[in-house]
């Protein structure tokens, strides 16, 4: 059994977010299917992660059976194995080369034989109805919906107690339902338990034992599935809306057409609809009047719910939405350069506060710019490092004689890498508050006069837009290997870090997958508009005029420039 009390968990960032869960009281039994409904972020996601482990609850506790899920802070050995999670897309959850090492990788904490992984991959396959063959292809050659069913497949082989699945039928063709639930239903026969999120209640309603509703996070009916036909009540409270059979039966009452037994579960619906309308050809119907006001099209609108918690607000705009693209480019491109020819620790320092005043003003959250730079700055201490060890191996003098430090020229290599990070901050930064279509509109107005001597702008702008986009993705690449460490390796690492040692595995996959990502923005970019010819879009905003806070900024950025100049003759 699992149990979960008072489970809390936060989104990382300000302490003053509200909570994702708050308050999750509830337990999962062996042997059973318990569905996770609830409208679009209502939690689904998050509740499954942290029964699988992946994410800290930041208050409550998690038992399976006796033993707590966390221990000392991390996730408990006794507990790890007995769980394995589908993700959402599970396609994101694949990285190996071959679905033979994603088996192998995923397989690898169970300490198994080389047979026994072949046996569990070979059933695995068997059970997602997908050809052997398969097991030899490249993740990156398989369809998507190949890819989903790879995916169910490796989670399957872990055989593990706890099955939990995140939106199964998501992007999932029809044929590859039946066999996801035989493999769910065989899970539970064999005293397993799974618990799977889903808005796909026609699918899950007749083979789940009971059905979990979420709403803001926080759990508002536990039900029968049967219970919920008869009284959809909480369903409709928290946003769900009804499965398609409980629809389609309210439109055949509309016209006159009462299905026997009604409310019915999804599976009973089709016979029901067809035994109700040979009654009507037959004559033997009679309609009784129904009460239609539970269902009516008015009672689905938001503000008629009962306990209808108000939506969340819009997210507030960002400060800098207002400026004309190349007036930020301006400012990027003379601020940076003017940290750039700092040298000495008063520039530095003036650089750096120039740059966390920039920060500030913007509005963009400080942990979004550092975690990119975090790779940077172990670069910048171990390359401080070695800049200051001094190696002499001349003859004589002894060992620990041979060895020294030079403080002065580690600080020099300190200073020269702090304004490269400076100036990377800036550069992230600038892509934070900038889109891309802006980013390329502003750069093709700062170069449009070269377009007379034949230098191609639109290829230089498109493709500088797309390397500045390029850093915020390879981050992201990194916290999904990093998930998939955790998920499927089972190993206890920190959000958004991958160990050493899982470096070899997966430095191919992420250069392969950013290439592939590479492709995808392109090709993105070119059908928003962004074409390589002159006279598109992007020119069309070349004549945007100048508002005071652009002439304001440019003045700023030209004043920031000849001051570092200043700071720089001066050697201060
Ligand atoms: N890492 C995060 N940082 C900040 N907010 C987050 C984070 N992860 C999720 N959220 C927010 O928490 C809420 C719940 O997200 P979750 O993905 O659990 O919802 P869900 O019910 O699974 O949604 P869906 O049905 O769309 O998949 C959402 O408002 C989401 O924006």
């Amino acid at each position: 059994m699992i149990l979960a009390e008072q489970i809390i968990v936060r989104p990382e960032g300000p302490e003053t977010n509200a909570a994702i869960l708050d308050g999750i009281d509830c337990r999962f039994e062996p042997g059973t299917v318990t569905l996770l409904v609830g409208r679009t972020g209502s939690g689904k996601t998050t509740l499954l992660h942290a029964l699988a482990g992946i994410v800290p609850p930041a208050g409550g506790s998690l038992r399976y059976g006796t033993e707590p899920l966390w221990k000392n802070g991390r996730m408990n050995d006794a507990v790890k194995h007995k769980v394995s999670l589908a993700f959402q897309y599970p396609e994101r959850q694949l990285f190996a080369e071959t679905l033979r090492k994603e088996f192998r990788y995923s397989l690898r904490p169970f300490r198994l034989s080389k047979d026994e992984i072949e046996r569990r991959a070979a059933t695995g396959l068997e059970q997602m109805k997908l050809p052997a063959s398969l097991i030899e292809r490249s993740v990156l050659t398989l369809s998507e919906g190949q890819k989903r069913r790879a995916a169910f497949a490796v989670t399957l082989a872990e055989q593990p107690e706890w099955l939990l699945l995140d939106e199964p039928t998501a992007g999932i063709d029809p044929s590859a339902v039946p066999p996801l639930l035989n493999a769910v239903k065989e899970h539970v026969r064999r005293g397993g338990g799974a618990v799977i999120a889903s808005h796909d209640l026609d699918t899950f309603f007749p083979v789940a034992d009971r059905v979990i509703v979420l709403y803001e996070g926080r759990i508002v009916a536990v039900r029968r599935p049967d219970e919920l036909m008869s009284d959809p009540q909480p369903l409709l409270q928290a946003r769900v809306g009804l499965p398609a059979s409980s629809r389609i039966e309210r439109e055949l009452r509309k016209l006159g057409v009462c299905l026997r037994g009604a409310p019915l579960l999804p599976g009973d619906a089709a016979e029901a609809i067809h035994l109700a309308l040979l009654e009507r050809q037959q004559g033997a119907f009679v309609p009784d009047a129904p009460d239609m006001e539970l269902y009516s099209a008015a009672a689905l609108e938001p503000e008629n719910l009962s306990g209808a918690v108000p939506q969340q607000d819009a997210p507030t705009p960002a400060r800098l939405a207002g400026l004309n693209p190349l007036t930020k480019w301006w400012f990027y491109l003379l601020a940076s350069t003017g940290m750039l020819i700092q040298s000495h620790v008063i520039g530095l320092a003036a650089a750096a506060a120039v740059a966390f005043a920039c920060v500030r003003l913007s509005g963009v959250h400080a942990r979004t710019l550092i975690k990119p730079l975090k790779p940077f700055a172990m670069f910048m201490l171990l390359s401080c490092f070695l800049s200051g060890l001094q190696l002499n191996f001349g003859g004589g003098s002894p060992l620990w004689q041979r060895y020294g430090f030079s403080w002065a020229d580690s600080s020099r290599t300190l200073v020269q890498l702090t304004v490269l990070l400076l100036v990377m901050l800036m550069g992230i930064l600038f892509a934070k508050v900038t889109g891309p279509r802006e980013m390329r509109t502003g750069m093709e107005q700062g170069l449009s006069r070269l377009r007379r001597f034949r230098v191609p702008v639109g290829a230089v702008t498109l493709y500088t837009a797309l390397l500045l986009r390029f850093i915020p993705l390879l981050h992201r690449e990194i916290e999904r290997m990093s998930l998939i460490i955790r998920a499927r390796g089972k190993v206890h690492v920190k959000p958004g870090s991958i160990r050493l040692r899982d470096m070899p595995a997966f430095m191919i996959p992420l250069l392969l997958s950013m290439m592939k990502h590479a492709e995808e923005l392109a090709m993105v970019l070119e059908a928003r508009g962004y074409r390589l010819q002159a006279g598109n879009a992007g020119s069309a905003e070349a004549s945007a005029p100048l508002t005071s806070a652009d002439r304001k900024v440019r003045f700023a950025a030209v004043a920031l420039l000849l001051l570092f100049i200043l700071i720089d003759l001066l050697q201060l």
